[in-house]
C-alpha cells in the first residue's frame, strides 16, 4: 500500500481565546495519498483553514500528529519545518500577489528566495507562465489582470519550486463560474501532468463535484464524513454533507416546484436516480415500455460528479394503475426511485409526508431538494456496486 503523503493522527488544534478555548481542529485522523485531488469542505468556522495550516506547519498541532511526506511535523525543529514548507505550494482566495512586481517577478519571487541563479529563474518562469497559459502577461502588473489571470499567476508562483503538494484555500471563491471552471481545469492539469497532490479547501460543493477524487466534510473541527466524491454525492451520510450535496445538485424538484409539477401533470410522478452503474435512461425506458407505461420527463438533469455521470429525472407516468405499479416496481429493481404520488393515487413513499428541510434545516442557497437525499449506502439498486468504502476518517459522527 502506498504511504500517505499527508497523515493526520488524532490531530487537534486548540486556540486559547478570552472567551475560552476554541477547538478549531478536533481529533482528526485521515490520510491523503500521493497524486490525489482531495477536497475539504465545511461551512465558515468548521476548521478548514486551520487544518490546512497544520499541513504546512504554519500552526503547530496542540496534540496528535501531522505527518507530511513521512516527516512528523510535531517533532521537527523550525529549520526542518522550513524545508517541509518548501515542498508545499499554496494558492489563496485573494491571490496574494505582490502589486509592485510584474507577473514574471511574482513567479520568480520564491526562486529568488530559494537562491536560484538568474538565468535558471528566467527559464523556469517562462516555462511556468507557459504552463498556466499567460506567457503573454509576463511584463504586466497584477492590477491589470482579471481574477482568473491573477489566480494563474498564483498557481505558477506556487509551482515554481517544484512542490509535491499544492494547497488551494478557497482559490475560486472570488471568481465567476466560467473563470472558476478554467482554474479548476488548470488544477486538474497540475495534478495529472505534474503528479502534484492537490488539497482543495472550499465551501462550494460544485468545486468538489468537478475536481476532487475524495472529500472530507468538516463541522466543528471534526471530519464528519470522508469518502469518494461520487459516493458522498450519491449517498451522503451526514446532514451537513446532505446540505452541501443539495446545494450543488439541482436535479430534484423542491416542494414549490413539485406543487407546480403536480398541477401541470396529473399522472404518477416519480424521481428516478441516474448514474454510471450501467443502468441508464435506456434501461428506464425499456422497463417502462415492457410494463406498458408511457413516460415523459418533466424535471431533472444529469451532471458529472468526479467526471462520472450523475443525476435524476422526474417522470410523469401514464397508463393503467396496475401497469404503472409494475413499472415503478421494475424501476426500483435497479434505481433509487422516489414516488411523488398523484392526485388519484396516495403517496407510496412515507418520507414525502416529511416537511422539506425538517431534518436537514435547509441549505444556504435554498432548501434541499424534495425528495430527500438518498440515504442508503450502495449494496442494492442503482447505487450498488461494492466499491471500497472508507469509513469516516476519525470515526466520529457528531
Ligand atoms: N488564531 C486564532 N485564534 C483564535 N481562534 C481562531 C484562530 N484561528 C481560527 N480560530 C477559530 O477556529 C475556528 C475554525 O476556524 P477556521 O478559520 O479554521 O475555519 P474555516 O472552516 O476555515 O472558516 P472560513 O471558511 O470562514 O475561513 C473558528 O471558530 C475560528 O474563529
Amino acid at each position: 500500500m502506498t504511504e500517505p503523503i499527508i497523515a493526520f493522527r488524532e490531530a487537534s488544534k486548540v486556540f486559547t481565546a478570552r472567551s475560552g478555548d476554541v477547538r478549531a481542529v478536533d481529533g482528526v485522523s485521515f490520510d491523503i495519498s500521493p497524486g490525489e485531488i482531495f477536497g475539504v469542505i465545511g461551512y465558515s468556522g468548521a476548521g478548514k483553514s486551520t487544518l490546512v495550516r497544520l499541513i504546512n506547519a504554519l500552526e503547530p498541532a496542540t496534540s496528535g500528529s501531522v505527518v507530511v511526506d513521512g516527516l512528523d511535523l510535531t517533532t521537527l525543529p523550525e529549520s526542518r519545518l522550513r524545508q517541509v514548507r518548501a515542498g508545499i505550494g499554496m494558492i489563496f482566495q485573494q491571490f496574494n500577489l505582490l502589486g509592485s512586481r510584474s507577473v514574471a517577478k511574482n513567479v520568480s519571487y520564491p526562486l529568488e528566495v530559494a537562491g536560484w541563479p538568474k538565468a535558471e529563474r528566467a527559464a523556469r518562469v517562462a516555462e511556468l507562465l507557459d504552463f498556466v497559459g499567460i506567457a503573454d502577461k509576463a511584463g504586466v502588473y497584477p492590477a491589470k489582470l482579471s481574477g482568473g489571470q491573477k489566480q494563474r499567476v498564483g498557481i505558477a508562483r506556487a509551482l515554481a519550486t517544484n512542490p509535491r503538494i499544492l494547497l488551494a484555500d478557497e482559490c475560486t471563491s472570488a471568481l465567476d463560474p466560467e473563470t472558476t471552471a478554467d482554474v479548476l481545469a488548470l488544477l486538474r492539469r497540475v495534478n495529472t501532468e505534474l503528479g502534484i497532490t492537490v488539497v482543495v479547501i472550499t465551501h462550494e460543493m460544485d468545486v468538489v463535484r468537478s475536481l476532487c477524487d475524495r472529500v472530507a466534510v468538516m463541522e466543528h473541527g471534526r471530519v464528519v464524513e470522508l469518502d469518494d466524491t461520487y459516493r458522498v454525492f450519491s449517498t451522503p451520510q451526514h446532514p451537513v454533507s446532505r446540505r452541501f450535496v443539495a446545494s450543488a445538485l439541482k436535479d430534484r424538484p423542491t416542494a414549490d416546484v413539485l406543487e407546480r409539477l403536480r398541477g401541470r401533470h396529473p399522472g404518477r410522478l416519480v424521481t428516478v436516480g441516474v448514474d454510471d452503474a450501467g443502468h441508464s435512461t435506456a434501461t428506464m425506458n425499456e422497463v417502462l415500455r415492457e410494463a406498458g407505461v408511457d413516460s415523459t420527463v418533466v424535471f431533472g438533469g444529469i451532471t458529472e460528479v468526479a467526471q462520472r455521470p450523475y443525476g435524476s429525472l422526474t417522470l410523469e407516468l401514464t397508463g393503467q394503475p396496475a401497469s404503472i405499479q409494475q413499472g415503478v416496481t421494475a424501476l426500483r429493481a435497479f434505481s433509487d426511485v422516489v414516488d411523488l404520488g398523484t392526485a388519484s393515487d396516495p403517496h407510496e413513499d412515507p418520507s414525502m409526508a416529511t416537511p422539506r428541510g425538517s431534518s436537514d434545516g435547509g441549505t444556504p442557497d435554498g432548501p434541499p431538494a424534495m425528495p430527500p437525499p438518498r440515504t442508503r449506502r450502495p449494496g442494492s439498486g442503482l447505487f450498488g456496486g461494492g466499491s471500497s468504502h472508507l469509513p469516516i476518517g476519525d470515526g466520529r459522527t457528531s
